[in-house]
């Protein structure tokens, strides 16, 4: 009774606080304006109920067929504004950045507005913009001196490893871009695996698929002993701290034994010393985590490019072709390289379809508006969540007719209204809606159209991309649009083959290992040369003592011997235990290298 009479008051409380907020809202409405349309929300929940558990953008999307480019729904009394139109886009997060430059604060990550620690969702203050700059500085010395070379070295390493298991593409690009970022931003690979450990955590913590007090937003404020989001976050963010500084420390000791590789971290360093202006730049443990947060950007968005390459050749098998042609023509039998940009404007076409027909981040990362703001004579409230749909805008078919096709002929030919010339310097991702709006833009993108263009080109250079076939010769079935339900989408695996285009790129790719393998996969092979002779050194010891043995029963069988067995027995046994002669290179079931196998 007393449970009942208490869920009867606690329903009443809540109605009239809804009531109450509802009144509020609508009184906050300027003469002469309307509310946004959108679909009507259950008191309370809004419309949570409706929005499915994966690829949440096509239900957006849809939505934006119905209620039009700008719509407003609500989740849990929160409203969330979506924006699929490029032009309102501008108009709202560029041209009136003062209003709409904030971040929302992240349910399952409360202090991510104000903690310091998340340049690219922190709160719109100074210390956000101090980090901005900082970023900005870091990236152009990189950018200045072509990456240090990184994604070449990085580049030439992964297409050696996805020629000898096409199968494990999936741990290859990821090595390939989480490596490629350490190094940008420490000087080493070493960390990209732990890296690789910890973004993925972060995307789960702050992903509303990821973790469920993103949508059930009350559930943020359970305290930690019972809340395992925030245990596991917890556990991260440890973990995550200790990488940080060590990989800081480690930059220091090499700047000090005169070892250190140039790095976003060494730059910094030099930079304070040079300037001595730290109110400019920051103290050192903020520097800290602003190149972390590159890091993290880095180590997991481009690889969602480069597995939708794969599925576009796939299924467009004549771009495969062109993209060949154009390559073989300009490099000459060479692998492109990032000097061949100018001379390569399909490659470029290329990797800015990819990133059209599958956004990386397909729902955009929310702004957060500051103030009531009238827009077109809509009113968007001050504290609303501002989704820039990123799905929805490279569906426009006015700006990109026959969306669903992928066809970079759309930044080539003057036909088409994304056409833009000159063709030695555009199509660039410099300005692309993907990487967002106005002050909030992203500060990869030097970092991403290198990756890409090195990547991609690489593969059409080194492979033929093609669909397998079972042993009864039925073709294996290659997914259209399965993508993982974090704020990151990759494509779901799929099967496929890569084969080298000829025995000559066979052979440049393993003088192209050797150049571009890492100090950690020359350890690795020591490792591994090393076991292999551990192994051997046993076996002969184990051979001896086989011998010996036999010898014992040869003298033995002499003196008054059987004649049913025989030392042959033994020998069989000794041949079989030898192990493989050292030459070839292959990779071991658990996607490590065995280069000496
Ligand atoms: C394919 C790869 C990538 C895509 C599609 C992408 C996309 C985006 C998007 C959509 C945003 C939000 C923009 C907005 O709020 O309007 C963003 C922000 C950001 N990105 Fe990227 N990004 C990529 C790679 C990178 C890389 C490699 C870095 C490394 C430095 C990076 C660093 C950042 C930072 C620091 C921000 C936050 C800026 C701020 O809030 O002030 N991103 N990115």
């Amino acid at each position: 009774m007393a449970f009942l009479t208490g869920l009867i008051v606690t329903s009443w409380a809540l109605s009239v606080l809804y009531l109450l907020k509802r009144k509020q809202y609508r009184d906050r409405i300027p003469v002469g304006a309307k509310p946004l349309p959108g679909p009507k929300g259950l008191p309370l929940i809004g419309r949570v109920h409706d929005v499915p558990p994966e690829k949440t953008w096509l239900k957006f999307h849809e939505w934006s067929k119905e209620y039009g480019p700008i719509y407003q729904m609500e989740m849990f009394g929160s409203v969330h504004v979506w924006i699929s139109s490029e032009k309102i886009a501008n108009d709202l997060l560029s041209r009136r950045a003062v209003i709409y430059s904030d971040r929302p604060t992240i349910p399952n990550l409360p202090n991510n507005r104000t903690s310091g620690e998340y340049l690219a969702l922190h709160g719109r203050n100074e210390t956000w913009k101090r980090q901005r700059k900082l970023c900005q500085h870091l990236m152009a010395v990189s950018a200045n001196d072509s990456l240090h070379d990184y994604p070449t070295m990085e580049r030439d390493r992964f297409l050696f490893l996805l020629a000898q298991d096409p199968s494990q593409y999936r741990e290859y690009i990821e090595q390939f871009t989480a490596r490629t970022v350490s190094r940008l931003s420490w000087g080493s690979a070493h960390p990209a695996n732990v890296l690789r450990h910890t973004t993925f955590g972060l995307l789960e913590t702050i992903s509303p698929a990821g973790a469920l007090p993103n949508i059930v937003s009350w559930l943020g404020y359970l305290p930690r002993f019972l809340s395992p989001w925030q245990q596991k976050e917890y556990a991260r963010h440890e973990l995550e701290a200790r990488m940080w500084k060590n990989n800081v420390k480690y930059v220091h000791d090499s700047i000090n034994d005169g070892s250190a590789d140039p790095s976003f971290v060494r730059t910094f360093i030099e930079t304070v010393k040079k300037t001595g202006d730290k109110a400019k730049w920051g103290e050192e443990s903020e520097a800290t985590y602003v190149v972390g947060q590159m890091a993290i950007a880095g180590a997991l968005t481009i690889g969602s490019p480069i597995q939708s390459f794969l599925l576009a050749m796939l299924h467009y098998p004549q771009w495969q072709m062109k993209l060949q042609e154009e390559i073989d023509a300009v490099c000459q039998g060479k692998c492109p390289e990032w000097s061949n940009r100018e001379q390569l404007p399909m490659l470029r076409a290329v990797v800015k379809e990819v990133i059209r027909w599958r956004p990386p981040v397909p729902t955009g990362i929310p702004h957060a508006s500051e103030k009531d703001d009238v827009y077109n004579g809509y009113f968007i409230p001050a504290g609303a969540t501002i989704h820039a749909l990123e799905w929805g805008m490279t569906r426009n078919e006015e700006i990109y007719p026959d969306a669903e096709t992928f066809n970079p002929s759309r930044w080539l030919d003057p036909s088409y209204p994304t056409y833009k010339g000159p063709l030695t310097e555009y199509p660039k991702l410099a300005g692309f809606s993907q990487f967002g709006f106005g002050r909030r833009t992203c500060q990869g993108v030097p970092i991403v159209e290198q990756d890409l263009f090195l990547a991609m080109g690489g593969m059409a250079w080194a492979f033929n991309i093609t669909k397998k076939f079972r042993a009864d010769g039925t073709e294996i079935p290659v997914h259209w649009n399965e993508y993982s339900p974090l704020l990151i989408a990759k494509p779901a695996p799929f099967e496929f083959d890569a084969r080298p285009r000829s025995e000559a790129i066979k052979w440049k790719l393993r003088g192209m290992w050797e150049t571009g393998r890492g100090e950690d996969d020359i350890e690795e092979e020591c490792r591994v040369r090393e076991e292999k002779l551990r192994v051997r050194a046993e076996h002969m010891k184990l051979d001896r003592e086989r011998e010996v043995e036999a010898d014992k029963y040869d003298d033995a069988a002499s003196v008054g011997g059987s004649e049913t067995s025989g030392p042959s027995e033994g020998g069989s046994v000794s041949s079989s235990a030898t192990p493989n002669t050292p030459g070839g290179l292959s990779v071991r079931g658990d996607g490590e290298v065995d280069i000496w196998a």
